[in-house]
Formats: structure tokens, C-alpha cells, sequence
């Protein structure tokens, strides 16, 4: 497509393709969750994550989300465990949503949507950089959390109070000491399986960890979300919303829980 990808009819994930062959690869992201399906491997070690808040660099309206960014010189803010070895560094979170609150999430559970869902994007240490590491099978891991509706969460009310300062595209912001453990669940069981950035290029470098147990976002909260704009600033504003691609296939791969 000659106008950059998004989540517009003319735009959107089943464009993708077209400039990104890969969309239709074998190990594409997100997929549908079967937990029944689901292979318990008691091989898989806990999760575990340590992120230093004063890592935190900066909040951003990349067009598509907005991304909290952290700063990965330094083996700081790591993710270690799981499916995974060796050591991975936060990058960057984001987060995937609806125009409602019947959708919005990436991956879905026994085909159910939730109306958002969270992206903690890592990458393998034994490679020198993000960009490096992106176009490796084992490059990236990012950890999944489903938002549902239910009391205002706290927790998020400071990334929510950044978003006056970053409503359009390319709009940045200081954004310091933020500690994304806080966004996390109290229980860390998860499923894994391998997968792809859920976003062109759709690199098939992601080792998935998506969370069993959701955190909390309140109707209020989700509708501030709404009111940032994939538009740069003096274009005809449009709505960041629904800015998720649908589950692919799955194309014999196993998904392992790390729980009974
Ligand atoms: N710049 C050198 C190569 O860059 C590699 C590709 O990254 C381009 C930017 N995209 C991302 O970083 C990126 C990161 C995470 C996800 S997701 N939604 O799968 O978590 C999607 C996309
Ligand atoms: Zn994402």
C-alpha cells in the first residue's frame, strides 16, 4: 500500500500483506487461546521480571499506540524464566484497544475478545540491539496482559494523565519513574507459544507470554484511551481506536501453560 499501514479499511490487517508477505507466515501473532488445548509443561520455570522505574525515558504517540519507552543499555529492566533463556530487556509497553468494550484485545480466549490488552516488549541479550534482535526466531519476548472492566485501576492513572500531552501522532512527553510491575497481575501463570510482532514488519521473532489473570480498567479509563488520535496535529482527526489485528492461524503450533 503506498500510504504507510494502519487499522483503516484501506490500511488495516488484511492489507498487510501486501507489503509484508510474511503476515501470511507460519508463526503469526495473535491467535486464539484454547485453554483446553493448552499443553501444561512443567518444565517451564516461573516467571520473572525486574524493572528499574528511573529506566523510564519517555511516553509516545507512535500513530498506531502510544508507547512508554525505557531506557536498554543495561541489564536493569530484565525478563528472565519462562519459556525463555538467557536475558531479555524491556524495551518498551504498549497497549492494544476497542471502540467498545466488546473489543480491543490481540490474542482471545476460547474466542473471547477483551477491550484491551497490554504489550511488554523485550529483547535477547545475546544480540546487540532491539533492531538486531527483531529479525532473530528467538529475538523478542513479549508479555501479554488482558485489561477487563471493572474498578478504575490506580495503577494506570498516570500513564491516563500523560495522554492530554501525547493526543497525536509523533507527540511526546517526559514521562519518569514509572514501574511497570505495577501494571501486572498478582498471579504470573501464563501460556507461550512462538509468534510475531502483531504489527508490520510482523517479524516472526516473538516468544508470547500472555498472562491467565487480567488487571482492572474502568469504562471511564477506557474511554480516555479513545480520545487519542491516530492524526498528527492540523489533519482531520481520527479516533485511536481498534488499533488491534485479529487472532491467525495457527498452523500446528503448541501452546504450553506453565499452570494446571
Ligand atoms: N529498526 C530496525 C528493525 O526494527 C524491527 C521492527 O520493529 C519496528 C517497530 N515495531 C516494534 O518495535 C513492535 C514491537 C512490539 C509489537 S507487538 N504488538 O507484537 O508487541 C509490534 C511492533
Ligand atoms: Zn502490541
Amino acid at each position: 500500500m503506498s500510504h504507510g499501514w494502519g487499522y483503516g479499511a484501506n490500511n488495516g490487517p488484511e492489507k498487510w500483506g501486501k507489503d509484508f508477505p510474511v503476515a501470511n507466515g507460519r508463526r503469526q501473532s495473535p491467535i486464539n487461546i484454547v485453554p483446553n488445548e493448552a499443553q501444561y509443561d512443567s518444565t517451564l520455570k516461573s516467571l520473572k521480571l525486574k524493572y528499574d522505574p528511573s529506566n523510564t525515558k519517555g511516553i509516545l504517540n507512535n500513530g498506531h499506540s502510544f508507547q512508554v519507552d525505557y531506557e536498554d543499555d543495561a541489564n536493569s529492566s530484565i525478563l528472565t524464566g519462562g519459556p525463555i533463556s538467557g536475558t531479555y530487556r524491556l524495551k518498551q509497553f504498549h497497549f492494544h484497544w476497542g471502540a467498545s468494550n466488546d473489543r480491543g484485545s490481540e490474542h482471545t480466549v476460547n474466542g473471547i475478545k477483551s477491550p484491551c490488552e497490554l504489550h511488554l516488549v523485550h529483547w535477547n541479550t545475546k544480540y546487540p540491539s532491539f533492531g538486531e534482535a527483531a529479525s532473530q526466531p528467538d529475538g523478542l519476548a513479549v508479555v501479554g496482559v488482558f485489561l477487563k472492566i471493572s474498578a478504575a485501576n490506580p495503577r494506570l492513572q498516570k500513564v491516563l494523565d500523560a495522554f492530554d500531552s501525547i493526543k497525536t501522532k509523533g507527540k511526546q512527553t517526559v514521562f519518569a519513574n514509572f514501574d511497570p510491575k505495577t501494571l501486572l497481575p498478582d498471579s504470573l501463570d501464563f501460556w507461550t507459544y512462538a509468534g510475531s510482532l502483531t504489527t508490520p514488519p510482523l517479524l516472526e521473532s516473538v516468544s508470547w507470554i500472555v498472562l491467565k489473570e487480567p488487571i482492572n480498567v474502568s469504562r471511564t479509563q477506557m474511554a480516555r484511551f479513545r480520545g487519542l488520535l491516530f492524526t498528527g496535529e492540523g489533519e482531520a482527526p481520527c479516533c485511536m481506536v481498534d488499533n488491534y489485528r485479529p487472532p491467525q492461524p495457527l498452523k500446528g503450533r503448541q501452546v504450553r501453560a506453565s499452570f494446571k
